[in-house]
């Protein structure tokens, strides 16, 4: 995209075409020259990394599974919202209004950027347009997915990368997309076709040489980049092919490299016909020149909404001139800002903007087309509404599946195993030296045994009961974010978490052995005959 703004090329204007893809030319996928993550690129050389073992799951002909992996192109989504208003309820009992009457577009191969001061009410918004608010959130107007009004089948056919990424550390990056592919795909997937997604998202997200390297941890051993991290949530959402994405601020705490491959793996996905939306700060001119259309927020308002390229023009009319060798983008995030000591000259600076931006030529043609999208919705009702056939995985799947990802957690956390048996041996040894000749055939004798069995049985119902009371809160962002998400309902997490904290007293064999950058699970090399990542991966 190129845009004249007349900042001497301070602007959102781009020098170096070559390295940009057009965002005109949205049928090219191969427009995009500078990334690592195109997404047709059977060509691509396959990395291998020598000190790796094969798993009998990885892929024998990469080229092959990536060439016939994939689900076909996504199905096209349209979002339309209008007249949008959020609100809160507070302590003290009012409302509050977080997202003030804003409406808009989001068309199937299109890039939106959501932009504005911290506050302004992205988030919000995004969370209400992805049907996913907090409880205690009211969410008034209007917004359609493809001539639906938006409920719980947005979890289904939507996307939602969060702000920060939430993974359970411990695993592997195969493993946490394989038991994810089990929670999130559809039942009817066959277990091939959910081998190729997963190692077609690694390649494609070039985590392929990551794919045994887990998550996180504090134990030293090698873990993920933020980058990957990003990379990782991102194949997540992805794993159902969703026609529909949200990503909220996916490039926050990334260098402006990383910054820039992860927009243009946005951008890869938009040519194959996917809609995102994305929050976003302060991306560099050339980041921004990967999106197609701009929304900027302020005080839950609309202050500007069309081509980025149209915002330098918006603001010039109303007197705002980017300074030269300003980035735009941080120029319209100053002036839509709240200044520290003069707050309410800001704020009726920003009310100012929003009600030039509603009334402006921009805004009239948005309504329109707004306009347009509800009309053909409320009159064509014989227009193919697209939707998804999905099947949801059966319970006891969810339930196995979670329960491995419980044990796994377990028994890689070397700490636990430590402490625990180092406590229940100072325990054993005290209580065995109280009791030590009590044993007799006698009244006293008798009372002793039953003091002994109290403090077995209490020894082992009040420690795990403890234990759950720590473990629970470090669980629970993960565990609301799982079941906002759909994955699972709380029944299926309590049993899982519970089988797994029981099943954990008969330990792995191979738990303390492996490595598991060697192999797939448990860090196995393939052999075990209890558990394998190949007899798991079904
Ligand atoms: N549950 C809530 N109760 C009260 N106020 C809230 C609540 N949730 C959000 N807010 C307020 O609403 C405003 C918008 O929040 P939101 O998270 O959408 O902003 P944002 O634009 O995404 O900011 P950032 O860029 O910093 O993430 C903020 O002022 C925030 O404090």
């Amino acid at each position: 995209m190129s845009s004249s703004n007349g900042n001497g090329g301070a602007g959102l204007e781009i020098e170096d075409t070559t390295k940009i893809p057009s965002l005109n030319n949205s049928s090219n996928p191969s427009s995009i020259a500078d990334s690592s993550y195109e997404l047709a690129t059977p060509a691509d050389p396959i990395i291998v990394d020598p000190g790796i073992t094969r798993s009998k799951y990885d892929p024998l002909y990469p080229e092959v599974e990536e060439l016939f992996g994939g689900g076909g192109s996504p199905a096209p989504c349209t979002l339309v919202w209008r007249d949008l208003s959020v609100h809160v309820k507070q302590k003290d009992g009012r409302m509050k209004r977080l997202v003030n009457n804003v409406s808009g577009i989001a068309k199937p191969g299109s890039l939106v950027a959501l932009m504005g001061p911290s506050g302004a009410g992205k988030t919000t918004l995004m969370s209400a347009l992805a049907n996913r608010v907090p409880v205690g959130t009211i969410t008034d107007g209007e917004i359609s997915m493809n001539g639906r009004p938006v409920g719980d089948f947005m979890h289904r056919e939507s996307g939602y990368m969060h702000q920060d990424d939430l993974f359970v550390d411990n695993l592997t990056v195969m493993e946490h997309l394989t038991i994810m592919a089990r929670l999130r795909m559809d039942r009817r997937t066959t277990t091939i076709a959910r081998r190729r997604r997963v190692n077609q998202l690694l390649r494609q997200l070039a985590l392929y040489p990551s794919r045994y390297t887990r998550i996180g941890g504090l134990d030293g051993r090698k873990t993920l980049s933020g980058g990957e991290r990003k990379r990782l949530a991102f194949a997540t959402e992805l794993l159902t092919d969703p026609g529909l994405l949200f990503c909220d601020e996916p490039t926050t705490g990334l260098d402006s490299f990383s910054a820039q491959k992860l927009v243009a793996l946005l951008r890869a996905n938009v040519v194959q016909g996917k809609t995102i939306i994305c929050t976003i700060h302060q991306p560099s001119s050339e980041l921004m020149a990967l999106f197609d259309s701009l929304m900027l927020l302020a005080e839950g308002r609309v202050a500007y909404a069309g081509s980025a390229a149209g915002a330098l023009g918006f603001f010039k009319s109303l007197g705002y001139h980017c300074p030269l060798m300003y980035n735009p983008t941080d120029y319209f995030i100053k002036v839509l800002a709240m200044t520290p000591g003069s707050e309410s000259a800001s704020r009726h600076a920003v009310k100012s903007i929003c009600d030039r931006f509603a009334v402006s030529d921009a805004a009239k043609e948005l309504d329109m087309e707004i306009h347009l999208e509800f009309h053909l919705i409320e009159n064509e009702d014989e227009r193919p509404r697209t939707t998804r056939d999905f099947k949801s995985p059966f319970f006891f799947t969810k339930l196995l599946w979670l329960i491995y990802r419980y044990l796994l957690i377990v028994i890689r956390d070397p700490r636990i195993q430590v402490v625990r048996i180092v406590q229940k041996l100072a325990i054993a040894l005290t209580a065995g030296l109280c009791f030590i000749g009590t044993v007799r055939l006698t009244q006293a004798g008798i009372q002793d045994v039953q003091g002994a069995l109290f403090i077995i049985i209490a020894e082992n119902t009040f420690s795990p009961m403890y234990g759950v009371l720590h473990m629970f809160p470090e669980e629970f962002p993960l565990f609301t974010r799982e079941l906002g998400a759909g994955l699972y309902t709380t029944p299926i997490y309590y049993i899982a978490r519970m089988t797994a904290l029981m099943l954990e007293v008969v330990e792995h064999p191979h738990a303390k052995g492996g490595s598991s950058d060697q192999a797939g699970w448990c860090g196995l090399a393939g052999s075990c005959p209890t558990v394998s990542v190949g007899d798991l991966y079904i």
